[in-house]
């Protein structure tokens, strides 16, 4: 099996041949940790968990190195703790743990490697040291910058000019930088701020400070996978600067490596056209739609619904629509006798194998909508074999939390307790109806599950329930 990505760098989409087959490996930019993720934040973690997922499948389960770093050294945070009053570790010790709690509810698989910038302090020093005596660096009043000018290849990842990238950048016209454009690699720390020993520069050793964000992803990349690797990714909103910066100083500090061959961008969750953001204040947390009892698997569907390159919304419409597509799923799954030890039973007798046309979409760029329309005709199949290929690629997607709990799963968890409790009660209310012989009551109960969109399976004289088309709890009630 082929796979094709979509190169940023080359603006095509390219077969992708890994360097090292038995060890292909991938640095996808994290979370800065000083706030919980929002719902934005969650699209690149799930677009590149189904992409080390495909990998591990086309690769080998063991073949595949994926790092993806958390950023704890950062102004936002030293401004969130001294808000709080709480020390820097404390907060990102603790938004790294919601962070962990709200990726695994989404089914995501940890990386294999989860680097934190602070643990990583000397391999930047160092970079910074080997920039300066090739001559892409220098220092200035206790900071050290990159020299955009040292570099001619600046600009080819994003593919902008150096004049539109000072007509469209932030740029800080600092008036120790040589050209607006140089960017931070280290900077001075006050007291109270976060600050490790300064690189040694021209034999003169830098006053106690911080690295810039840029500088923390290209060491701690190449120190895990090397100064040639296969994939970078991040969201579209990083190509400009951060990622045309990675490159600048990666090539430059190593230039015999070719740092990522690969590069992948996800385009932006949106609210009403704009890109949701913390700036903007236009964010909900994947934390807040688990409140809600949003289910993690629904989120995923939703995300997966639209393909990685192009902007999407988050609509209550999508919700409900994925909502409905999982129960019907999963409960067609689970009627066929699907839990984990048929799975097992698949793997035995060979039958656990993927659909060549669902793994030919997918690999064709990731493309997660095809890969979902074909997931509708392979759900189709109406026996326990033959649905093998369903319950394989619905795995493959991460959209199967636990084989052992189907049928709970996709549910509003937040209606969970009292609309079973309900529904149960009615289904009992009917067995004593109906063995009084009074079928009136019988009937009438039937109705009111009926109107609330209850599906009702009797199988083998006890009777269980699944929401259906339409399910609305609130018509369970009694309407007297
Ligand atoms: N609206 C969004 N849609 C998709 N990906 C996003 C969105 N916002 C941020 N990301 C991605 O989330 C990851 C984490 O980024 P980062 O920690 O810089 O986000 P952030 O600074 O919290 O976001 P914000 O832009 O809201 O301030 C990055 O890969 C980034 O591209
Ligand atoms: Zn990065």
């Amino acid at each position: 099996m082929t796979i094709r990505l979509y190169n940023t760098r080359t603006r095509s989409k390219e077969e992708f041949t890994p360097i090292d087959p038995d060890n292909v490996r991938m640095y996808v930019c994290g979370p800065t940790v000083y706030d919980r993720a929002h719902l934005g934040n969650a699209r690149p973690v799930l677009v590149f968990d189904v992409l080390y997922r495909l990998l591990r499948h086309v690769h080998g389960e063991t073949a595949v190195t994926y790092a993806r770093n958390l950023t704890d050294v950062d102004d936002k945070i030293n401004a969130r703790a001294a808000e709080a009053g709480r020390t820097i570790r404390d907060i990102t010790e603790e938004t790294t743990g919601w962070f962990h709690e709200d990726m695994d509810a989404l089914g995501a698989l940890r990386p294999d490697h989860e680097p934190r910038a602070t643990e990583w302090i000397g391999q930047m020093r160092a970079m910074i040291e080997r920039l300066e005596l090739a001559g892409h660096a220098y220092a200035a009043e206790g900071h050290v910058l990159f020299s955009v000018s040292s570099y001619e290849g600046y600009g080819s990842l994003s593919g902008r000019s150096l004049d539109d990238m000072i007509a469209g950048a932030r740029v800080d016209p600092a008036p120790y930088k040589r050209d607006p454009m140089d960017f931070v690699l280290w900077k001075p720390s006050t007291e109270d701020e976060p600050g490790w020993d300064g690189p040694t520069i021209r034999g003169e050793a830098l006053a106690r400070g911080r690295p810039g964000w840029h500088i923390e992803c290209s060491a701690m990349a190449v120190e895990l996978l090397g100064e040639s690797f296969d994939i970078h990714g991040g969201g579209i909103d990083l190509m400009f600067p951060h990622h045309e910066n990675e490159c600048a100083q990666s090539l430059c500090a190593h230039p015999t490596g070719d740092f990522a061959k690969v590069w992948m961008h996800n385009e932006m969750l949106q609210v009403e056209g704009r890109k949701m953001s913390k700036s903007l204040g236009n964010f909900f947390t994947v934390r807040d739609l688990l409140d809600q009892g949003v289910p993690g698997e629904v989120i995923r569907l939703v995300m997966l619904g639209t393909h990685y390159r192009k902007p999407m919304d988050w609509t209550e419409e999508r919700r409900g629509e994925a909502e409905a597509t999982l129960r019907r799923w999963y409960g067609h799954l689970a009627q066929h006798g699907y839990n984990a030890a048929m799975i097992r039973t698949l793997r035995a007798e060979g039958l656990w194998q993927p659909d060549e046309a669902f793994l030919g979409t997918l690999s064709n760029d990731l493309n997660t909508p095809g890969a979902l329309a074909r997931l509708h005709v392979l759900a189709q199949a109406r026996t326990p074999k033959a649905l093998a290929p369903m319950a394989h690629a619905l795995e493959m997607l991460g959209l199967v939390p636990d084989w052992d709990r189907l049928e709970e799963t996709a549910r509003p968890a937040a209606q969970e307790d009292w609309v079973d409790a309900a529904v149960t009660k009615l289904l009992a209310d009917r067995s004593a109806a109906r063995a009084a012989r009074d079928f009136a009551a019988a009937d009438a109960i039937r109705d009111r599950l009926t109107a609330a969109g209850v599906q009702v399976s009797d199988v083998g004289g006890s009777a269980s329930w699944q929401p259906g088309p339409g399910f609305d709890p609130a018509k369970l009630k009694d309407p007297s």
